[in-house]
């Protein structure tokens, strides 16, 4: 594409190089390191590094532009901008022909319950036909091949190069706060914008609730003129955000337990099997889910209001919800052989500690004992109230040192110690490495117990322990496997 008609889709630049060829860019990239002859390279100023350090770096390897912020006398055309994220998502978006507007975007937002929505609506989609790119925590599908998944939304270059390539009719995105306050959707159009929950996280990136919220709402700015916002008010920040988004006159379809919502879910039914009743359109319809907990009523909720919303038929989205299968690390169950169960689980905020918890308790546990870390160098601050959620609703938990991030074993030691100490009920202890927790309540573990192992989910161990296992789902099946000796 021509150098000048790429430069169309920014609203404001200043031309860097007193004079400049309109050359062929074949390439975008945020990373130096990549980049190859006939390339664009917009430089970021980061959090960790400074693009413009690299842009030499970026000519040298053959840059044929370069978009920055920094007044810089370069060799190559340059353009200054006010914002290169912003920059690079627009030049993005241009550069791959606008993409989304080719598809039906799904954009989710929220705390908790993103992925789990994600995957019960590529399914219900599936279900009925329809094919689906999806985008988030686990991994990035696109014309059924799977990628690995960088950040849970893709940086804008991976996002519109790989919507570009997909044939699929749906694609389904996780929009993360980080994504949002770094320009990572900007380019992008949303079709159906959905919103689950809000509460404490990532308060050391965003300084404050209101902030965090403002940061989540920020998605709604991307809806097609014609793009309509689900929204799940089963907290406050729910109300508020339908609030804001009908006040800028953007359709709102809610969802809820009571009150005056578009779909309201009635006599739950969580005791036995995961049952509830979907009321929509004057209609109701009984869904038997076979996921446990509150917290995926909720999100079947907001999936089966989205794909109504699509104009599936309602018995096929109940259908496909019947037959979810799940989703990897959340709430998947081991059972032990004396009849206890093992719940490996991603929860790793007060809110899902709690919707976890009080699923063993609807479920009429015996006892329930919950293992969990915090990651290293990530919000300190929530950590007071999940261990007091923790140690209300369970008998016995035992912090482990999974994900030290960086920070200081010794350190993190004294910081769960002193945590236990002051908001653990005496119903807690420190086993630094997560693998030897796992061994002890496993060979503890009672009929009727219920184990919870939460906060890494799918993940692999980032620690410096020697076992050979990399992931809760490994120890489990070692120790079921009955190899307990192995950790001896
Ligand atoms: C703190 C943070 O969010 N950082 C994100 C941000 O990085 P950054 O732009 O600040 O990058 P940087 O490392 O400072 O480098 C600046 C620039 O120099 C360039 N560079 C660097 C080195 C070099 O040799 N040459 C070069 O050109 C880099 O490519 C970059 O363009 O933008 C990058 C591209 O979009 C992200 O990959 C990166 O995510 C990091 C890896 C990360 O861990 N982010 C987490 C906090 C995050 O975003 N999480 C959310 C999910 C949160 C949730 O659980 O809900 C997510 O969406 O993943
Ligand atoms: N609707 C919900 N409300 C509260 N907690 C939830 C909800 N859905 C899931 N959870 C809890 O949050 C955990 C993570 O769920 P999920 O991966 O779906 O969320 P997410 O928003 O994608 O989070 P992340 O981006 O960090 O992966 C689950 O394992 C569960 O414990």
């Amino acid at each position: 594409m021509k150098l000048s008609k790429l430069l169309n889709c920014l609203n404001e630049y200043t031309v860097g190089t007193s004079q400049y060829s309109d050359v062929n860019i074949t390439g975008i990239q945020m990373d130096s390191r990549k980049v190859v002859k006939g390339d664009l390279f917009v430089a970021i100023s980061g959090f960790e590094s400074d693009g413009h350090k690299f842009i030499e770096q970026a000519i040298v390897n053959g840059a044929s532009a370069v978009v920055g912020e920094q007044s810089l006398s370069l060799k190559v055309p340059y353009f200054i901008v006010n914002n290169s994220r912003l920059a690079l998502g627009r030049l993005a978006s241009m550069f791959f022909d606008f993409p989304s507007k080719r598809k039906k975007v799904i954009g989710i937002t929220g705390t908790n319950g993103k992925t789990t929505v994600s995957y019960m609506l590529k399914h219900i989609l599936e279900s009925n036909g329809f094919s689906t790119a999806l985008f988030g925590t686990v991994s990035y599908t696109v014309n059924n091949q799977v990628y690995e998944s960088t950040n849970t939304t893709p940086n804008p270059i991976q996002l519109q190069e790989l919507l570009a390539k997909s044939l699929d009719e749906f694609a389904i995105l996780e929009v993360s706060s980080h994504a949002l306050t770094q320009a990572r959707i900007e380019g992008l159009e949303i079709d159906y914008g959905l919103f689950t929950n809000l509460s404490h996280e990532h308060l050391d990136y965003h300084g404050n609730m209101q902030a965090y919220f403002k940061a989540k709402a920020s998605m709604y700015n991307f809806l097609k003129p014609d793009g309509k916002a689900l929204v799940s008010e089963f907290d406050f920040w729910g109300d508020k955000l339908s609030n804001v988004l009908g006040r800028k006159e953007i359709p709102v379809r809610t969802l809820g337990c009571s009150g005056n919502h578009k779909l309201i879910i009635e006599k739950i039914n969580l005791n036995g099997e995961t049952e509830f009743t979907v009321a929509i359109a004057e209609n109701n319809y009984n869904i038997n889910l076979p996921c446990p907990g509150l917290h995926n009523v909720y999100n079947a909720a907001l999936a089966f209001l989205t794909a109504y919303e699509i104009g599936i038929n309602p018995k096929q989205i109940v259908k496909a919800l019947e037959s979810f299968p799940g989703v990897p690390g959340r709430f998947e169950v081991v059972q032990h052989p004396r009849g206890a169960k093992f719940i490996i689980d991603y929860a790793h905020t007060k809110d899902a500690f709690e919707f976890c918890l009080q699923t063993a308790k609807e479920h009429k546990a015996k006892k329930i004992t919950h293992i969990y870390g915090f990651r290293g160098g990530r919000d300190k601050m929530k950590r007071e109230n999940m261990i007091k959620a923790s140690s209300s609703m369970c008998d016995h938990f035992i912090l482990t040192l999974d994900d030290l991030n960086g920070i200081e074993k010794e350190e993190m030691l004294n910081e769960l110690s002193k945590l236990n100490l002051q908001f653990g009920q005496n119903k807690g202890k420190v086993i630094a490495d997560r693998t030897i927790a796992i061994q002890t309540a496993w060979k503890k573990a009672q009929a009727g117990e219920w184990i919870f192992i939460t906060g890494k989910g799918p993940e692999e161990y980032e620690t410096e322990f020697t076992l050979p296992v990399s992931s809760d789902k490994e120890v489990l099946t070692y120790l079921q496997e009955g190899i307990s000796e192995h950790f001896a």
